[in-house]
């Protein structure tokens, strides 16, 4: 690591994060709260999402995070502000973080694999636009390694006297626990230009902000290279592990093996250790597949096709493990699930969130509707509307098979009454401990269940009378 030797920082007033987001919103929540003497202006351009995050009652606002309605309930209008002012805010920060999107690009070079950077630049040019005085810009999205490059570029053309110096602070809290993940992070990983006096400034400047709370032995200090490729690296080792034990899921039901008890056996092993070896019908959210992909497209642009091969495997492994599961349902329920029903317990990607974004749930939905059953959805986050736009956002159905063929309903029971099978598709805790005798009184008989989780007990649920199909067993 980079140790810094100039300490002449700056005096941090203001902060400004653009992107009201997943990140945006939960990582500056928290900055104000541990730096009290700082205002963090947060500025979106969509004015809903802004509104819901001025909600006056907090439990509204946009995102679910345990823990994070009470931060905001704390900091709001104290020191952390929501805006659609995006100029007010660059033009008053010493820092700005930049925390927008960074989607799969849907056209052209790169289409399908490459992350989408258009809505960097649009900061980036807006940034240049506006800053009057010297200010430090962080990249705070997942980024290609080497797009410090391109914004160093737009920033530096204005020809307007600004001093800008470009960091990469990655941020690797999870969905669900990004609270607990901010506020004791296992590092923060702050890149810069190590070789000028004002780079390593700027670098002490943000790894003050985070000593408010992070010790420092755990702020990491690289060049702004490797804290770029850090990130996608982080998350394709993550989701390689999600992989590899899913690809181990799919020998246990051939063999009698139980993935848990395998995956228990070779995590003591210390060099493996024991997290992400859950097995499940696939990952999901925003960034696993999206980060991969990008790295894959990287690989590819330079040349590296062995490298590019080697990480898609990731995802050829996740896609099947999706399709999988839905084949299975279909093949169970006698090779037809034409006007069945079948319950979804669970929508979002996973617990404790209310996000939807790749969750294995869509994709094995669809499949369902292709042919022909009748989805009844429940889920305690997720909204109604949320449900629908993803399933119309795959483009398979029409909009008006989608709301006839899948309802959305308010409790667990209510989604299993009169269906001919149960998939569980989050691991949300309450579905541990339904009724679930109640439930098996309330089905068609077989009743089928299949658990893309492994949160239900296999001899307790067949005890019930159940035909249990358990991923990985
Ligand atoms: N969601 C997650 O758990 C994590 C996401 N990341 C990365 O962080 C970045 C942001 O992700 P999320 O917060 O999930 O995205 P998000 O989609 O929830 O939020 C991004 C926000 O940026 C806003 N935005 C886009 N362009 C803008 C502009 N020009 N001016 C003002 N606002 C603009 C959008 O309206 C949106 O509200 C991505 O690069 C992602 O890969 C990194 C770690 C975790
Ligand atoms: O860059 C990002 O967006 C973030 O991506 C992931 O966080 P997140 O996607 O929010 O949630 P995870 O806990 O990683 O779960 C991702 C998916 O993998 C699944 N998963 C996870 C762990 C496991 O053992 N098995 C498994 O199937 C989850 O159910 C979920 O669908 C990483 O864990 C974060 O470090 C990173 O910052």
């Amino acid at each position: 690591m980079i140790s810094l030797t100039n300490t002449m920082t700056k005096t941090i007033k203001n902060i400004c994060c653009i992107g009201a987001g997943y990140v945006g919103g939960p990582t500056m929540a928290v900055i104000a709260q541990k730096c009290p003497e700082i205002k963090v202006h947060v500025v979106d351009i969509n004015e809903s999402r802004v509104a819901a995050w001025n909600d006056p009652n907090v439990e509204h606002i946009p995102i679910y995070e345990p823990g994070l309605s009470e931060i905001v309930a704390e900091t709001r209008d104290r020191n952390l502000f929501f805006s659609t002012k995006v100029d007010e805010a660059i033009d008053q920060a010493d820092i700005i973080f930049i925390s927008v999107n960074t989607p799969t690009k849907t056209y052209g070079i790169g289409k399908g694999m490459a992350a989408d950077l258009k809505f960097i630049e649009l900061c980036a040019r807006q940034i240049a636009r506006v800053a009057k005085t010297d200010k430090i810009i962080v990249e705070k999205s997942t980024l290609p390694v080497r797009t410090a490059e391109a914004l160093k570029d737009i920033l530096h053309n204005t020809g307007n006297g600004v001093n800008f110096q470009i960091l990469s602070n990655p941020e690797f809290l999870a969905e669900g626990t990004a609270i607990d993940d901010l506020l004791d992070p296992d590092r923060i990983l702050i890149g810069g230009d190590t070789h000028t006096a004002e780079g390593q400034a700027a670098m002490q400047t943000l790894v003050d902000v985070y000593a408010h709370w992070v010790p420092k032995a755990q702020i990491l200090t690289t060049n702004v290279w490797s804290s770029e490729l850090s990130k996608l690296t982080a998350n394709a080792f993550l989701a390689q592990r999600i992989s590899s034990i899913n690809a181990m899921s799919e020998i246990c039901e051939k063999t009698g093996a139980n993935v848990d008890e395998v995956a228990r056996a070779i995590g003591m092993d210390s060099r493996i250790g024991s997290k992400f070896l859950k097995s499940s019908v696939g990952f999901g959210g925003s960034c696993f597949q999206k980060d991969i992909l990008n790295l894959v497209y990287i690989s590819k642009s330079l040349g590296l096709q062995e490298v590019a091969d080697y990480w898609e495997q990731v995802i050829i492994l996740n896609d099947h493990q999706k399709l999988r599961f839905a084949k299975n349902i279909v093949k169970t329920l006698y090779n037809t699930v034409s006007g069945k029903q079948i319950a979804m317990l669970g929508w979002a990607f996973k617990k404790d969130t209310n996000d939807t974004r790749e969750s294995a749930a869509i994709y094995v939905s669809d499949y369902l509707l292709s042919e022909q059953a009748d989805v009844i959805v429940y889920d305690p986050k997720v909204k109604t509307e949320q449900i629908y736009a993803d399933l119309e956002y795959l483009g398979h159905h029409d909009s008006e098979t989608i709301r006839q063929r899948v309802k959305v309903v308010k409790t667990a029971k209510e989604a299993c009454q009169n269906a001919h099978a149960i998939a569980v598709m989050t691991e949300w805790d309450e579905f541990k401990s339904l009724d679930w005798k109640s439930i098996y009184d309330d089905m068609y008989k077989p009743a089928f269940v299949f658990d893309g989780r492994r949160i239900l007990d296999q001899t307790s649920m067949e005890a019930l009378g159940f035909n249990v199909n358990i991923i990985g067993n």
